[in-house]
């Protein structure tokens, strides 16, 4: 879902792909839920199922962990969760601010999968002087002013922008200023920021375009099989669904 504008390399320091990368999270997910139902061993082809991932591309992704699985075994899953986990850095509590406390930001403090995940949220940060000293998910949120001192008094390296878009890019400056490397941003628009920086945004709305675009796309191949409309259907059809000149809308890229 993440849309990734990073300022890595493709290939991270260590060999690990950046796709690779992205698609650890997945496995993750995948083996915690069997680790959750005490399943101790699980092959390529039901682990990539499970995780939507081709299997052929698993073992590749793995490979780079070192880790091959035993034949007619398959891979130990408490061992996996363990690898992937320490390769994503989640074996180290994250403390994470969230900056932006409106709708989003309170539904982001109350999601319970952050710190189950490693992620402890550490401050609520917000601009507006009346929702200082009101707890949000049992934290008491602070204000803007008190942006860096919480940044470096909590060691914090990853903040999440949860404001209007329009102060984003003044609320990142400020992270980065402060000491934070990485940003997890969902107000719509493109950050800039130096050298070092990772930037994943987050838009579910470019999510549900790319799905409508799906919708339209298998909308048009039913219509195709059932047959050509009457000439003046498939002009009203044309005009409502794709615009004047007949071009599919355009869909920003994930
Ligand atoms: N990425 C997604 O899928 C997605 C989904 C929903 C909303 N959004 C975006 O998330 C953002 C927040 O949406 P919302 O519905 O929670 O809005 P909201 O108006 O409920 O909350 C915004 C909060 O940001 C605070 N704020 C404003 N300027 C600030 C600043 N400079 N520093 C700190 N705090 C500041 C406001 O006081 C307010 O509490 C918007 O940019 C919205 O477009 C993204």
């Amino acid at each position: 879902m993440a849309t990734g504008r990073t300022h890595r390399p493709a290939t991270r320091s260590r060999g690990i792909p950046e796709a690779t990368v992205a698609r650890l999270p997945l496995y993750l997910r995948a083996l915690t839920a069997l680790s959750e139902r005490s399943v101790p061993t699980v092959s390529s082809e039901e682990l990539a199922a499970a995780a939507g991932v081709n299997s052929a591309k698993l073992r590749k992704d793995f490979s780079y962990l070192g880790s091959y699985g035993t034949r007619g075994v398959g891979y130990d899953v408490e061992y996996l969760v363990y690898q992937i986990s320490r390769e994503l850095g989640l074996t180290q509590d994250w403390p994470v601010v969230i900056v932006g406390i409106g709708n989003l930001g309170a539904a982001l403090a109350n999601y319970g999968g952050f710190a189950s995940r490693g992620f402890r949220v550490a401050a609520l940060i917000d601009a507006d002087p009346a929702m200082a000293g009101k707890p949000v998910a049992g934290i008491p949120v602070q204000h803007t002013d008190e942006l860096e001192a919480i940044i470096r008094d909590n060691g914090v390296s990853i903040g999440v922008i949860a404001t209007p878009a329009g102060a984003a890019q003044q609320v990142c400056d400020r992270l980065v200023a402060a000491g934070v490397t990485s940003i997890l941003n969902f107000a719509p628009t493109v950050l800039n920021v130096p050298e070092g920086v990772d930037v994943r945004k987050v838009d579910l709305s470019i999510e549900l375009q790319i799905l409508a675009f799906h919708e339209q796309r298998k909308a048009g191949e039913e219509a195709a099989a059932e047959g050509p409309l009457p000439a003046a259907g498939a002009a009203r059809k044309r005009s409502a669904d794709q615009g004047p000149d007949g071009d599919v809308p355009a869909v920003m890229p994930a």
